[in-house]
């Protein structure tokens, strides 16, 4: 299900549940990309900013599961740029553990929810999106908002 595949892809883009990553201790003094990072130094990753790059993604602001699919309207593979570009999860040797179970749970939580509810907004209005009014922390959260979910079979 390649189009599911990549809507969830693109709401790891979008949203960026984790903005700053867990900061990090350098534990020996080294240069990354030109800087010199001392040891002992916090490091936080602007993983919000990574994903939200208009030099990287064009139009950052649009929710586009498409950039996540090739010609074949097939996903993406993990050499594709976009893919290297996408860290939801982190990097590295610290990269979150629960990753793949994330994973496997949004695609089943979204595939029971779609083939049982139709989703709207409240009668008559719209819900608005500004990413910049996300509330801020560890992990990042819209304001409330109401939806309507209908049964499929009704
Ligand atoms: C969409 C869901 C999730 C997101 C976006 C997410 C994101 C992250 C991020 C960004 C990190 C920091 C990685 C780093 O330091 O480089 C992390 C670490 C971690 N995550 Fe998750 N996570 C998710 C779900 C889960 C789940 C379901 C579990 C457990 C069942 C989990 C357990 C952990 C643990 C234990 C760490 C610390 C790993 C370490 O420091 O070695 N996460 N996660």
């Amino acid at each position: 299900m390649p189009y599911t595949e990549a809507t969830i892809l693109e709401a790891h883009r979008f949203l960026t549940v984790v903005p700053f990553n867990i900061p990090h201790i350098a534990v020996r003094n080294s240069t990354i990309g030109g800087y010199n990072i001392k040891k002992g130094s916090q490091i936080w990753l602007n993983i919000w900013g990574l994903h939200h790059d208009e030099t990287i993604w064009g139009d950052p602001e649009n929710f586009r599961p498409e950039r996540f699919l090739d010609d074949n309207d097939r996903v993406l593979t993990a050499e594709h740029r976009f893919r290297k570009c996408l860290l939801p999860f982190g990097t590295g040797r610290r990269v979150c553990v629960g990753k793949n179970l994330a994973n496997n749970r949004l695609f089943l939580f979204l595939c029971s929810m779609l083939q049982r509810f139709e989703f709207n907004p409240e009668d008559g209005k719209t819900v608005e999106w500004d990413s910049k009014q996300m509330r801020f922390g560890l992990a990042l959260s819209h304001k409330p908002y109401k939806m309507r979910f209908t049964p499929r079979n009704k």
